[in-house]
Parts: structure tokens; sequence; C-alpha cells
């Protein structure tokens, strides 16, 4: 079988989103690079993940806000056009092709070999093709390991055997099965079971614990209050006993009785990617989350990086893109000897890992959150004060739809005289974390805030609810 090899500056093994960043940042930097990728350039975001789920909910999204507002409700009849929906999901994920990224990664002078890769020696990756054909990748400066999470399948009896959707499936599903249940209370479960119910299924979400329980709980009751208030079935505190799959139905026995579905999608959370990836020949244990610093380099090695989901810092794309930022700038700049910037804040670290990371949640109402809950910042030991408003007084909401419904939340760090954290909940609340997250990052202290001008009448105006609540510091 033909075997090659070659030596360049950095190899990238993972061409997700996070993956490309690195690669991109690095060849700016002025690095030779090669980026290995087994699957499709673009990785889960583009093709399983953000995209298709985001282009499935958008559509559930925009009818709720017609049906809202009078004269508008009255010119919606019928519901979502099901295939028009499922179409309009394959082109925002271009029919699963990555012709479009792989031009991208041409244009960037970003070198791909397509294989699936494994760390053969300090520096050393050995890119398997599926022909079975070799490449092996000597790097001179640095390996970067991008390579991703892997969704849990829990260790329910009978749960592999019947085979279960993970959120791939759910994602790409051609047609919307009678019936589905969902094992998880998480991100993936809300917004999925947010999804098949508009698009016509019966939907149980069985939750060991809560509903979104990561999030402030004010914010996650609303969400579990409309997917009920939907239809949607939620067994909490619920653990799954055994899962049998029948001619006809998938049987999900349960501590709080068994449920009969179509389908059966498993959305328990997601593990680092690296097993496989040869780690136990330079010390490492494969199958656990790599350790890195702020630079994002992996404790322990000079020439190891470990960038978006596989360092488990924060399972999100933009999370990880901005990783990457760090991770290729200070890769080009160890290599060339240039100066490194790795104290807090700096150009090379990813500081915001630590304080400052949002999060939307893109359901019926949706959440938009950054920074600790009330609850993780007193497990901090910091010394906050929380400010609670109702979304639906500010005049923007009225506006924006009748019979708004949301809230507010800011926490103040109250020794510092600076916001740490912000949520809302409410209809299209997504672009109002944003302000949150720049005055979090910013340090922005309190008074200097109320200069801060929200327009009249948007629902940006809650920052100046917020303030008043909060009071005027003098
Ligand atoms: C259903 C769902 C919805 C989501 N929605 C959002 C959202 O709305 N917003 C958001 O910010 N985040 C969202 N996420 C999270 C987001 O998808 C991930 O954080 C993001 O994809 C991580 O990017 P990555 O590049 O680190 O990993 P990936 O996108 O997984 O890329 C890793 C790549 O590495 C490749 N690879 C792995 N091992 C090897 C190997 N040995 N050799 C060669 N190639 C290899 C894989 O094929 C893959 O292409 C969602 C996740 C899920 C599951
Ligand atoms: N809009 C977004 O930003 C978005 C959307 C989807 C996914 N994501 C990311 O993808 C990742 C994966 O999402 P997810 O929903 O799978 O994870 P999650 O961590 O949000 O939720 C996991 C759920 O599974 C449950 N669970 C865990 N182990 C279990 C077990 N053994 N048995 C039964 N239940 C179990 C947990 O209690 C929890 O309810 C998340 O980290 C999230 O950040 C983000």
């Amino acid at each position: 079988m033909a075997s090659e090899e070659r030596e360049v500056d950095l190899v990238v093994i993972g061409a997700g989103a996070v993956g490309e960043n690195v690669a991109d940042r690095a060849v700016k930097g002025g690095l030779e690079t090669v980026i290995v990728e087994r699957e499709l350039v673009g990785g889960e975001c583009s093709y399983w993940a953000c995209m298709p789920s985001k282009a499935l909910l958008r559509p559930v999204q925009v009818l709720g806000a017609a049906r809202a507002l009078p004269g508008v409700a009255e010119a919606v009849d019928g519901g979502l056009d099901v295939p028009a929906v499922l179409r309009r999901r394959d082109a925002i994920t271009k029919g699963w092709s990555d012709d479009g990224q792989v031009s991208w990664l041409e244009s960037a002078d970003i070198d791909l070999v397509r294989g699936s890769a494994e760390l053969s020696g300090e520096r050393e990756v050995t890119v398997t093709a599926k022909d079975g054909s070799t490449t092996v990748l000597r790097a001179r400066h640095a390996v970067a390991l991008v390579t991703g999470s892997t969704p849990n399948l829990p260790d329910i009896p009978g749960l592999r055997e019947a085979k279960p959707w993970t959120s791939r499936d759910a994602t790409s599903a051609k047609s919307i099965p009678k019936s589905l249940a969902i094992i998880g209370g998480g991100v993936v479960a809300v917004e999925m079971a947010t999804v098949f119910k508009a698009l016509g299924a019966a939907v149980t979400m069985i939750a060991r614990r809560g509903v979104l329980d990561v999030v402030e709980p004010f914010a996650a009751e609303r969400v579990a209050g409309s997917l009920r208030s939907q239809g949607v079935e939620i067994l909490t505190d619920t653990t799954t006993l055994r899962v049998e799959r029948t001619e006809g139905d998938v049987l999900v026995e349960t501590d709080n009785g068994t449920v009969a579905t179509t389908e059966l999608l498993v959305a328990a959370g997601r593990s680092p990617a690296t097993a496989g990836l040869g780690l136990e020949r330079i010390g490492l244990d494969p199958g656990k989350r790599l350790e890195v610093d702020d630079t994002l380099r992996v404790n322990g090695f000079d020439w190891l990086y470990a960038v978006g989901d596989v360092n488990g810092r924060a399972l999100l794309t933009h999370q990880g893109k901005y990783q990457a930022r760090a991770a290729g700038d200070v890769i080009a700049a160890r290599a060339a000897g240039r100066p490194v910037d790795d104290a807090p804040w700096g150009a090379h670290v990813a500081t915001a890992d630590h304080d400052a990371v949002p999060q939307v949640i893109f359901t019926d109402p949706e959440i938009a959150a950054v920074g600790p809950t009330a609850e993780q910042a007193r497990a901090q030991g910091r010394s906050i004060r929380v400010v609670d408003y109702d979304l639906g007084w500010v005049a923007g909401a009225s506006v924006a739809r009748d019979d708004f419904q949301g809230a507010a939340r800011m926490i103040v760090d109250e020794d510092r005289g600076v916001m740490i954290g912000a949520t809302f909940v409410g209809p299209d609340v997504a672009e109002l974390v944003h302000a949150a997250t720049t005055a979090i990052v910013g340090e922005v202290p309190i008074d200097r805030l109320w200069h801060a001008v929200p327009s009249y009448p948007t629902v940006s105006e809650i920052w100046l609810r917020l303030l008043e609540e909060y009071g005027r510091p003098s």
C-alpha cells in the first residue's frame, strides 16, 4: 500500500470549525500547515449540530412569533410545511457536501489530507486514508488535536442493541417519526423536543434529574413549562432501567413507567474524542479530556495543543473558535520566536473560558446566558447581588409581540462593582446576551453602565430597568 512522508510546521487533526480556525491563524502567522479530516471538512457544527438544529428550530420560532401578533396571526393558516422545513435544513447543510469548505481551505493556503490520524510518535502523525494508504506527517513545531467530542451512550441494558438515535440522526432526520422519546434533560434534549413536537411527533423527555439543570432555574422552568404546554411529556427524576426494540416500537422501561416510542434519542452529554488517537504512545490516557493551559497547550508538552470540544473547557462552537484564534496565533508566535502574550486577557490566551462563556439555547422561549448563575457565583465564594426584572414590562417588548413573556437577571459582584453574569429568557432574547458579554469582559463599572443608553423602544431597555432596579452608585 502506498505511503508518503512529509514535513510541515504544524499538523492540525480535525477540520471542524475549530480546527479550521487554528490552521487559518497559524498560516496567517507564517506556518506551513496541514489539516487532517476523516469525515467532512466543517465538522459536527456545520452538518449535524448547530446549523441543522437551528435551521429546524427557526421556523418553529417564526411561526410562534407570527401567531402571537394580531393582524399577522390572521394571515397564518395551517401549520409548518414539514418537507419545506427539512429541505431548508438540507440546503443549510449543503446536502452534507463539504465542497465549499474544501475550496475555502485552498483559498486559505491550508493543505488537506483526508483520512484518520493518530500520533505515531513525538511530533509525528500517521494518517490512514479510506483506501488504506498512509501519509506520515512530521511537525517541525506543533501538533494540534482538534478532534471534537462524541455522544455519550449510557450503560443501560438493551440501549445499544436498540440502535437509538444520537443527535446526528435527529438533526439529519429525513422524516418525522410518529413518536420520539428522549433520554436527557439538557440542551440537545430541549432543542430537539421543540423541533420534533412542532413537526408533528409525540415527544416524551426522560430526564434523570431536572430540565436544563445548569442554567438559572427561573429560565429552565419557563422552557420546561412551554414544552409541557405544547404537549411534550416531561418525566423528571426518572431513571431509564432497560430498553428494547420490538417489531413496531422501542420500549423504554423507567422507574416511572414504560414509554413506547417509534424512535429513541439519547442526549446524555458528550465526551472528548480522545480515543484512537495514539495518545498512549506519548504517555497520555486515551478517553480522558486533555488538560491544557490557557494557551491551549497540553500540560507537560511543548509541542502538543488541544483546542475546542476535545479539551472539555466549553463545548460550544464560538468558544472553540475563540480558543482557536489564541492557539493558532501562539503556535505561530512560539515557532517564530516572537513574544508570547499569555497574561490574563492577553492575545494568546483563552481567559474568557473561565468567566465569560455565552450560550444561547434556541428553544421557544429562548434562553441566553453568560457568566455564572447566582448559585454558581455563591459557590465560588463571591459576594453578589442578584437583580431580577420582568422582560415583558419593557416598552420594546410590548411592541415586539402581545403578551410578551420573559425574565432577566443580572448578577453584580459587590466587591468589584461590576456585572459578572446575566440570564435572559423570552422570545428572541439571543441578541441581548452580547451586550452582557461585552460588559463582563470589559469589567465595565456599574456606574459607567448607566451611560450606555439603550434605544427606545427596544427590548434592550431591559438594561436600563436592571440598572434602575440595582440603584445608581453615588
Ligand atoms: C445537536 C447539537 C447542537 C449544537 N448546537 C450548538 C449551537 O447552536 N451553538 C454552539 O456554539 N454549539 C453548538 N453545539 C456544540 C458544537 O457543535 C461543538 O462545540 C463544535 O462542533 C465543536 O467543534 P470542534 O471543531 O471542536 O469539533 P468537531 O466539530 O466535532 O470537529 C472535529 C473534527 O475532527 C475530526 N476527527 C476526529 N478524530 C479524527 C481523527 N483521528 N483523524 C481525522 N479527523 C478526526 C472529526 O471528523 C470532525 O470533523 C451543538 C452540539 C450538538 C451535538
Ligand atoms: N444551543 C447550543 O449552544 C447547544 C445546543 C445543543 C448542544 N450544545 C452543546 O452540546 C453538548 C451536548 O449536549 P447534551 O444535551 O447532550 O448535553 P448536556 O450536558 O446539556 O445534557 C446532558 C443531559 O443528559 C443527562 N445525562 C447525563 N448522563 C446520563 C445518563 N447516564 N443517563 C441519563 N441521563 C444522563 C444529564 O442529566 C443532562 O440532562 C452540550 O455541552 C452543549 O453545550 C449546545
